[in-house]
């Protein structure tokens, strides 16, 4: 138990809550339609297909560009290559227009300092995740990655929380989730932790106080900022 700050595990979702990804989601994806020959996604609705993962989202893209079905563009043969061109788009893309959130590095570094164990849980492939995390130098900031492909399941399912529970040695009620998205509160309550949401972030076009989290702050700095609920 760490007397200096009310949770010894902070568990954070990264697209939408530490950094704004969706530009260059947006820009990778349409890299990919236009190569394809189909007509580009708006940005915001790329946006509303972040939360289970970057295959998902480019299956949804593929699945509207040829007003097919998302199954179908995930059986269909030419996928794999597709995904792969994706990924190449998306890594050079990693960097150009994405950005950290006001206030996210001191936030991560005052918490460490603290003696709080973070954890990074986000349903974005590994290799993905590496790339912005390496864009933004954020990589150590961190005690665990867990991405979408970390395990054999990903966000709701609460493997992940119970996993970092496990290996940190803390109690539910010690931890806490910050996210931005309604898969991030079921992530949270199925492992039985608190969460708190950003509003900036992104909720497949749905408000996240819908959701019913324990908070909704501002910015990542108010995990810092004395609160009457927090003793510090
Ligand atoms: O890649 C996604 O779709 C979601 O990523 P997140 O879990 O960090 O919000």
């Amino acid at each position: 138990m760490n007397p200096a700050h009310p949770y010894d595990l902070i568990l954070f979702d990264l697209d939408g809550t530490l950094i704004e990804t969706a530009p260059e989601i947006a820009d990778a994806v349409n890299d990919t339609l236009r190569e394809l020959g189909h007509a580009p996604a708006s940005e915001q609705q790329i946006t509303d297909w972040i939360g289970h993962g970057t295959r998902e989202l480019l299956l949804q893209a593929l699945a509207q560009a040829k007003q097919s079905a998302v199954e179908a563009e995930r059986q269909s043969s030419g996928f794999a290559a597709i995904e792969a061109r994706f990924g190449q788009h998306y890594l050079q893309r990693c960097g150009s227009r994405s950005q950290l959130y006001p206030q996210v590095r001191q936030t991560l570094d005052a918490l460490r300092a603290a003696g709080v164990r973070l954890v990074l849980m986000t349903n974005k492939e590994t290799r993905y995740t590496e790339a912005v995390l390496q864009a933004h130098q954020l990589h150590a900031a961190f005690d665990r990655v867990v991405c979408g492909d970390t395990l054999a399941v990903k966000k709701p399912n609460p493997a992940g929380i119970q996993s970092c529970l496990e290996q940190f040695g803390v109690a539910p009620e010690r931890a806490l989730f910050v996210g931005d998205s309604s898969i991030d509160v079921a992530t949270a309550r199925n492992a039985g932790l608190a969460v708190w949401v950003l509003p900036y972030g992104y909720n497949m076009g749905q408000p996240i106080e819908a959701s019913a989290p324990d908070r909704v702050i501002d910015h990542i700095g108010a995990l810092l900022a004395p609160a009457p609920a927090l003793q510090f």
